[in-house]
C-alpha cells in the first residue's frame, strides 16, 4: 500500500457522522454515535468504486442536484441476489457526503481518483462498441441508451456507438478500420454478435502478428482488446457463464471497472482452413438440427429454439460418425468433479502459469496430430464410432437462463480445455431425460448412454462412404446433388474464410443457407438424412467432417466469472440511494 494514499477523517452522510477511510484497497464508512461508539461499517473496494463526483449529484438522467463545495458523491458498485439466478446482480450504489471544509473535500476526490487509477489499471477509458439492433427482443438501442450509456458517462468513458445494418459489419470493421485508442469493443446482442467480434478481433490480432489462422498448430497470438458483452440476444450464454446473470446494468459495472476475464476458444477446421471459432457449443446431431430448424422461424425471437428444440426433439433422429479426441491432462481436472469455475478459479489460474510461461508444451502438440484427418491415431488420441443422439463441444460451461448450470456445469472459462459430451443413440426417454437434467441440479452425465471427456482437440469424421450416401439421399430429394457437391468443393479448395463466414446479403445464396437448405429438405422427406449439421455458436457449419482445437484463453472478457453465493448482498444498506 502506497502511503500517501491513505487518508482518515470524519465526513458526515445526512445528520450522522462518520469515520471515513480510505486505506490503499478499501473505503470504508463507520457510522459514529454521539457517545463515539462506532456502529456499522461500509466498506467499499476501491478496485469497486464507479465514480467521484464534486457535489450533490443524481445520475439517471445526471443533474447536479446542489453543489455545495464542501460536499462530495462517491458511486460504486453494490451487489443484490437475482433470484432465479446463480449470479449476483450489480446495481449502482451511491453515498453523498459532507466534509467540514472545502479543502478536506478536494483531498478525499483527490486521493479516491489516484486510489482508483492506482488500483484498477484495466479500466476502459474508450470503447468501441456494436449494437445489433435485431438481436433477441429487438431491444438492443434502447438497452443500450437507457441503461448503459449514462454509467458509461458517469464513469467518464468515452464510447464510438455503431449501430449495425447487416450482419458482419462489426467483424469486418474489426478486421479492417483502424482502432488505435480503443481500450475495448463492446457487443450490444447475443452470442452471434460476439461470435462476430471474436472473428475479428482474433482475425485482426492474428494479422498483426503475422500467424496463420488456418493452421490448427499454431500458436494463436492473445487479443489485446478486451471484449464487453451487454446481453440483448437470445440464448446470450457467453453474458451469463462469465457474468452469472443476463442484466445490462450488471455487464455495464463490470466493464466500467475493467474486470478481466480470459476465456478459452476452440478453433474449428476443414481441411487448410479455418472455418469458425467456437466458445460456447459446437453441436452435432440434436443441437445442429435445432439450429437449422430455428433459422426458418427468426421472426419468434428467442421462443423459436424451443419450437424448434420440440420439433427437433419429436423427430427422433440419431448420426452415425467418428469422434477422435485428445484428452486433457486428468490430473488437473475432471469434467465429472461436480467443482465449478467461480471467480478466481484455481485451476484456470494454474492454467495461466501453465499456458503463458511453458510454451514448449504448446510446441508437442505441432505434431501429424493436427495433419488434417491423416488417419494415424497415434499418440494420445482416442477414437469411438457409432451413432449418436449429439455430440457437443464447450469450452465453458455454458450456462444460460434454460440451462443455468449449463452443458457442463464443471468446465472451466480459462482452462485450456473443452468438454466433449457424447450422448450415443438412445431410446426417446432417455434422450429427454438427459435434456431435461440441463433445467436443474442433477448430472445429465449420470446416465449409461451419455460420456464426456475433457478434451484438447477433437475430430469428427463420417464413417467410410456415408458422406456420399448423405449427399446421394439428400441430393435425389432436392434433385440439386451435382451443383451442392461442386459448390463444397469449390469452397474447400479455396479455403478462404470471408466465403466461409460470410452470412447473406440480400439475393445472394451462402454457404450456410445452401447448407440449410440442403439439411433442411432432408427434414421435410420421409426418410431421416444420414448427416446432420454442426452448430457452432449459433452459425450453421457448412463441413461435416471438421477438427477442433481449443486455445487457452485466447481472448478476454470484461467479467470476473461467477461470483459465490457467499458475496454479501449489500443492496439494502442504510443512507445509500439505490439507483
Ligand atoms: C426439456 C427441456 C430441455 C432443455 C434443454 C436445455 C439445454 C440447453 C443447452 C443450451 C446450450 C446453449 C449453448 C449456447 C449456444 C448459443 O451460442 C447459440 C446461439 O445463440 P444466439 O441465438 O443467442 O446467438 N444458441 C443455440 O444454438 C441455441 C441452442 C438451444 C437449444 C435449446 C433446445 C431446447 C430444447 C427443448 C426441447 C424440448 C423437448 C420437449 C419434448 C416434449
Ligand atoms: N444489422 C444486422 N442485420 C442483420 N443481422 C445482423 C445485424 N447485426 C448483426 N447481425 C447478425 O445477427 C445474428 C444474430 O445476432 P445476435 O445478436 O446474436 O441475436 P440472437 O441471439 O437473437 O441470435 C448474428 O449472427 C449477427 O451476425
Ligand atoms: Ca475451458
Amino acid at each position: 500500500m502506497e502511503p500517501e494514499l491513505r487518508l482518515e477523517s470524519s465526513l458526515w452522510v445526512g445528520n450522522k457522522r462518520y469515520r471515513a477511510v480510505l486505506t490503499g484497497w478499501h473505503f470504508n464508512w463507520t457510522e459514529v454515535d454521539k457517545k463515539n461508539r462506532e456502529k456499522k461499517t461500509i466498506s467499499v473496494p476501491v478496485a469497486e468504486v464507479v465514480g467521484v463526483e464534486e457535489g450533490r449529484i443524481d445520475v439517471l438522467p445526471r443533474k447536479s442536484v446542489e453543489d455545495t463545495d464542501k460536499d462530495f458523491t462517491v458511486f460504486y458498485v453494490k451487489r443484490c441476489s437475482s433470484g432465479s439466478s446463480y449470479g449476483l446482480l450489480w446495481r449502482l450504489g451511491q453515498t453523498q457526503f459532507s466534509c467540514p471544509s472545502r479543502v478536506l473535500r478536494d483531498q478525499w476526490t483527490k486521493h479516491l481518483r489516484t486510489a482508483l487509477k492506482t488500483h484498477s489499471p484495466l479500466r476502459p477509458h474508450r470503447l468501441l462498441v456494436f449494437i445489433n439492433p435485431f438481436g433477441g427482443k429487438k431491444k438492443g438501442r434502447q438497452t443500450y441508451h437507457s441503461l448503459v450509456a449514462p454509467l458509461f458517462e458517469l464513469a467518464g468513458i468515452s464510447s464510438h456507438v455503431i449501430v449495425t445494418e447487416r450482419a458482419n459489419q462489426a467483424r469486418d470493421h474489426l478486421l479492417k478500420k483502424d482502432l488505435t485508442g480503443f481500450d475495448g469493443v463492446v457487443c450490444v446482442g447475443g452470442d452471434g454478435m460476439f461470435s462476430e467480434i471474436l472473428h475479428g478481433l482474433i482475425g485482426r490480432t492474428q494479422q498483426e502478428a503475422g500467424l496463420c489462422e488456418n493452421d490448427p498448430a499454431v500458436t494463436l497470438q492473445p487479443c489485446p482488446l478486451h471484449i464487453g458483452i451487454i446481453p440483448a440476444g437470445s440464448t446470450d450464454c457467453v453474458c451469463y457463464a462469465t457474468v452469472g446473470v443476463i442484466d445490462p446494468v450488471t455487464s455495464a459495472l463490470h466493464i466500467i471497472i475493467g474486470d478481466s476475464q480470459p476465456l478459452d476458444v476452440g478453433s474449428v477446421h476443414q481441411a487448410s482452413a479455418l472455418v469458425h471459432y467456437s466458445v460456447s457449443l459446437l453441436g452435432y446431431g440434436f443441437y445442429g438440427d435445432v439450429l437449422a430448424e430455428s433459422e426458418k422461424h427468426r421472426w419468434m425471437g428467442p421462443l423459436r429454439y424451443d419450437y424448434s428444440g420440440t420439433k427437433v426433439y419429436l423427430s427422433n433422429r440419431s448420426y452415425a460418425g467418428i469422434v477422435q479426441y485428445l484428452p486433457a491432462d486428468p490430473v488437473l481436472s475432471s469434467p465429472r468433479d461436480r467443482t465449478r469455475c467461480l471467480s478466481g478459479c484455481s485451476v484456470c489460474s494454474r492454467s495461466t502459469e501453465r499456458l503463458f510461461h511453458h510454451s514448449s508444451d504448446s510446441a508437442s502438440l505441432h505434431s501429424s496430430h493436427y495433419s488434417q484427418f491423416s488417419n494415424d491415431s497415434e499418440g494420445e488420441w482416442v477414437t469411438v464410432e457409432g451413432r449418436f443422439k449429439c455430440v457437443s463441444l464447450t469450452c465453458m460451461s455454458s450456462s444460460c437462463p434454460k440451462s443455468p448450470l449449463g452443458l457442463s456445469p464443471s468446465a472451466h472459462l480459462a482452462d485450456g480445455t473443452g468438454d466433449l459430451i457424447l450422448v450415443w443413440d438412445t431410446h426417446p426417454l432417455g434422450f429427454l431425460k438427459f435434456l431435461y437434467r440441463h433445467t436443474s441440479t442433477q448430472d445429465q452425465f449420470d446416465l449409461p448412454f451419455v460420456e464426456v471427456h475433457r478434451v484438447k482437440a477433437v475430430r469428427f469424421s463420417l464413417p467410410s462412404g456415408k458422406e456420399v450416401e448423405a449427399y446421394e439421399e439428400t441430393g435425389a430429394m432436392s434433385g440439386g446433388i451435382d451443383e451442392e457437391r461442386i459448390y463444397v468443393e469449390t469452397v474447400s479448395r479455396n479455403g478462404s474464410q470471408q466465403q466461409l463466414t460470410e452470412r447473406g446479403t440480400e439475393g445472394e445464396v451462402t454457404n450456410e443457407q445452401k447448407t440449410a437448405d440442403l439439411f433442411l429438405c432432408g427434414l421435410c422427406c420421409s426418410k431421416a438424412p444420414a448427416v446432420s449439421v454442426w452448430n457452432c455458436d449459433g452459425e450453421i457449419l457448412p463441413f461435416t467432417e471438421i477438427l477442433c482445437r481449443i486455445h487457452g484463453q485466447l481472448v478476454r472478457l470484461y467479467a470476473r466469472g461467477i461470483e459465490d453465493g457467499a458475496v454479501v448482498d449489500n443492496c439494502s444498506e442504510e443512507n445509500d440511494l439505490n439507483v
